[in-house]
Order: C-alpha cells, then structure tokens, then sequence
C-alpha cells in the first residue's frame, strides 16, 4: 500500500517546542513525514540567524529526544528561489512524493494550492511563546528562551555559540541603521 506522506515547511530560526509538536500532531495522521527546512542557503541575519546545517542538527538532535521514529521522517533543507511560480515544483524536484503540506504560511498555501496539493493550517500550540521571533527576541534581551525549545537545541545553541552570534549581528545592525541616518 502507497504510503501517506505530508510535508512540513518552517525556516525553524530555530527549532522550538511548538515545532515538535506540530510534527508529532501530524504524525498521528500520516505515516511518513517530510520536514522542509526553508531558506536553508540563509544565516547570519536577525530573522535568520542559523545556517541550514545547524537547523538539520538541531531538528536531528530534537527528534531523538523525543524518541520520533527515524524510519517516519526526511529532513530535507530546501533553498529559497528568484521564481515562486517554479518553488512548488523546485520543492517536488527535492522531496519524496507527498500528498498534502502543513502550513501556516499564506504564500506556501497559495503556492501548492494552485498546483492542487491541499494544505492544512497547523493547529498552534501556546503561539505566545512558541515562535521563532520570541526565542531570538529572548536571546537579545537575556531573557528565558531556553524553556522554548528542546534541550538538545539548548545544547546545539551552546555549542555553536548562538546567543554570541545573535548579539553581534544586532549590534551590527543598529550600527548600520545609525550610519544611514547621518
Ligand atoms: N507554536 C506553534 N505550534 C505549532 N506549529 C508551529 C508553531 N510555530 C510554528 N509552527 C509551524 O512551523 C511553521 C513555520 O515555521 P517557522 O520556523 O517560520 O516558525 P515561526 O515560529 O513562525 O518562526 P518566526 O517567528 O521566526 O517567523 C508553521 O507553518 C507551523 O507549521
Ligand atoms: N520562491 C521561494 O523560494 C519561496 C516561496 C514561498 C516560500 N518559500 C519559503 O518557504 C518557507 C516558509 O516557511 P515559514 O512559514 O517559516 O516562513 C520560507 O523559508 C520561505 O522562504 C520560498
């Protein structure tokens, strides 16, 4: 019998809890999952401040953890294009096949819908906290971002020096907006 596969598309900067619960919700209604890192070729920006490689570690790190079965999941980096009439297809050229996408974004549903792959608005858990934006906004202001996310991420964050990292790329960029006022 043909397995039932979703896709799951996040920039994931970086894994959060609400990401794995997303994955494990999806998983109960799926057999396999694909997990598309998206901008994976973007890193060192205040939005973006890991590279693809780093979030492969982390969501790597963060499924083990919470005991995912290897054999249900593809961690696929998938690398923004010029064209969105051609992403869907770039995504399909990258990805095993997959029957529906998981996304909250407007732009992705728009894009798959019109190539008639469905799409279902992931059920968001505890938004306030569980964003990509908060952790890093979290990082900036020595603030508890290490609650949000799993504690092998708290690890790989650690490792790579991240909060360092995030730090300096703010600095830089305020510093660049003051020299453009004067
Ligand atoms: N709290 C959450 N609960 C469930 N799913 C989530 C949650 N946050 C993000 N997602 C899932 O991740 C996808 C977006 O991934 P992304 O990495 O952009 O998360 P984000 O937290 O919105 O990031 P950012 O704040 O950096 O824009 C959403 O389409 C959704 O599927
Ligand atoms: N033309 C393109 O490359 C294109 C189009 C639509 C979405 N995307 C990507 O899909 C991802 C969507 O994830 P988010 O929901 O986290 O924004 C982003 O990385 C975004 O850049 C890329």
């Amino acid at each position: 019998m043909n397995k039932k596969r979703a896709l799951l598309v996040g920039r994931m900067q970086p894994v959060h809890k609400g990401h794995l619960s997303v994955i494990q919700e999806t998983l109960n209604d799926v057999d396999e999952l694909i997990i598309g890192i998206g901008s994976a070729e973007k890193s060192h920006t205040p939005s973006n401040p890991f590279t693809g490689g780093e979030r492969v570690l982390m969501l790597t790190k963060a499924l083990r953890e919470y005991d995912v079965d290897p054999s249900r999941y593809y961690i696929i980096p998938l690398e923004d294009i010029a064209c969105n009439s051609l992403w869907v297809s770039h995504v399909k050229m990258l990805t095993p096949p997959f029957c529906k996408v998981i996304s909250g974004n407007g732009l992705v549903q728009q894009l798959f819908e019109e190539e008639n792959i469905p799409y279902n608005e992931p059920h968001l858990f505890n938004r306030e906290e569980f964003s990509g934006t908060e952790v890093r906004n979290r990082m900036l202001n020595d603030e508890d971002w290490e609650s949000l996310v799993p504690e092998s991420v708290v690890k790989v964050i650690h490792e790579i020096k991240a909060v360092e990292r995030i730090k300096k790329i703010h600095k830089k960029e305020v510093s660049e907006l003051i020299n453009e006022k004067k």
